[in-house]
Order: C-alpha cells, then sequence, then structure tokens
C-alpha cells in the first residue's frame, strides 16, 4: 500500500479509539514511560504536543523535574527544539498543533531523547509519520540522541513501505508497553 493510502487507514484507526478509552491508554503508555531506564536516565528529552488524536504523553511534562525538556516548532521546512520554560511564547498553527513560537537560527539542544508522534510503525522500527518530513530532515542533520515512537499499539502494521531518507525508530512505547527494535 502507498503511504498516502496507509495514512488514511491509521488516521482512522486512530480516530476510531472511544474518548473514554483514550484517556486510560494514555495514562498505561505513560506508565511503560515513566518506568523505563530510557526515560529515568535521559537529561534532555525533546517530546512534542499531541493533536489530532496522537498518543498523548503531555503529563509527562510534570513528571520531569530533574530532566530538561524540549518541544518541536516548525517554519516552513525546517523543524527546531525549543527549551521548555515558563516563560515560552507559544503559537497555534492553522490546523490547531501548538508550538513554541519558531525563532531563527536559534542554537540546537543536545537531546539524548526524542519521543516522537507517528500515524504508523511496523515489527521492523520503521516510522510513517505525517507527510511532512520533518522529523526526517531534522535526523539528516542530527544523529545523536535516542530515537523513540509514541503511539498506540493499533498504529502498528505488518510492513511499512519505506524511503531511501526515512529515518528508523529504535524503541517503540505503546499501552501494551516498550519495544528495543
Ligand atoms: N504533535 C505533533 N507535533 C509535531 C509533529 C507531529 O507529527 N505531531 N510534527 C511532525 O512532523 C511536526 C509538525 N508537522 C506537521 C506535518 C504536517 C502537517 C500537515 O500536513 N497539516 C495538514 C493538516 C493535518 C490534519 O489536519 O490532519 C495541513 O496543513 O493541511 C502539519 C504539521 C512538529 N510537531
Ligand atoms: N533528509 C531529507 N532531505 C530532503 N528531503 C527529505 C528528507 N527527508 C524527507 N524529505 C522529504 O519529506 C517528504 C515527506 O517524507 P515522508 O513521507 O517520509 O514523511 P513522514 O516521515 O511521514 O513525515 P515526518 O518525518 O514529518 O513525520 C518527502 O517527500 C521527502 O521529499
Amino acid at each position: 500500500m502507498l503511504k498516502t493510502e496507509l495514512r488514511a487507514d491509521l488516521r482512522q484507526r486512530r480516530a476510531a479509539i472511544r474518548d473514554d478509552e483514550r484517556s486510560g491508554l494514555n495514562r498505561r503508555l505513560i506508565r511503560h514511560i515513566s518506568a523505563s531506564s530510557l526515560w529515568q536516565e535521559a537529561r534532555h528529552v525533546g517530546l512534542y504536543l499531541a493533536f489530532n488524536r496522537e498518543a498523548d504523553i503531555t503529563a509527562l511534562l510534570e513528571q520531569s523535574d530533574d530532566k530538561n525538556l524540549y518541544l518541536p516548532a516548525i517554519s516552513g521546512k525546517l523543524m527546531q527544539f525549543q527549551p521548555v520554560t515558563s516563560q515560552m511564547q507559544m503559537e497555534t498553527l492553522s490546523y490547531g498543533l501548538q508550538q513554541p513560537v519558531f525563532i531563527p537560527g536559534a542554537s540546537q539542544p543536545d537531546i539524548d531523547l526524542y519521543l516522537m508522534p507517528l500515524l504508523g510503525f511496523d515489527g521492523n522500527g520503521n516510522r510513517l509519520g505525517m507527510g511532512g518530513g520533518y522529523y526526517d530532515r531534522y535526523f539528516a542533520e542530527h544523529h545523536a540522541g535516542i530515537r523513540a515512537g509514541i503511539a498506540y499499539a493499533c498504529q502498528q502494521v505488518q510492513q511499512l513501505p519505506t524511503d531511501p531518507w526515512d529515518v528508523t525508530l529504535q524503541h517503540i512505547f505503546t499501552e501494551q508497553g516498550h519495544h528495543e527494535f
């Protein structure tokens, strides 16, 4: 199946989760993340603010006194990570995605763990995003740091089609647990 067809199918799967079920899945997912040595040992963590019914790990922002957290901001084809602080300026993009205001030329932190949103993943660590190519382009420039995908288990497919630029996941967290590829 082509990536565009798969995206439509995977969006539907994610949307089919009932709202009353969703909060329980998010809680289980967060428990698996915070119990992992990956999370406990990380000091600089890039995460995301869920939108469009993505797996929501925003509650981790409250469980990270010992860490520096970073959120992605996009502008044009670029993506950068910015530190989470009480003074950070936020903006909402047209489709409802919240992000820190993009700062051209901002120096980039050395992040040691990335918790990445996705639409789909497979058993080989391939990841399918929304199609913007933002994470793929970002990781083409930033090689350090562990890449972990965050998803509901229903977002797993047998085999994703891959392109040469696709960056693979080293770990995946779902409400069912944690897997290292
Ligand atoms: N929560 C979250 N933050 C994230 C990402 C993500 O996937 N999830 N990104 C990962 O890349 C970046 C934002 N990437 C984006 C990639 C594509 C579109 C996009 O195609 N938007 C459509 C509407 C999408 C929809 O409504 O489903 C549009 O502009 O028309 C938006 C953001 C950075 N922050
Ligand atoms: N390293 C790269 N250099 C140049 N262009 C790239 C690179 N990575 C991805 N792209 C471009 O981004 C577009 C989207 O890629 P793809 O469909 O794999 O996105 P995705 O992985 O679903 O999105 P995202 O990474 O934002 O979650 C591709 O058409 C490709 O041209």
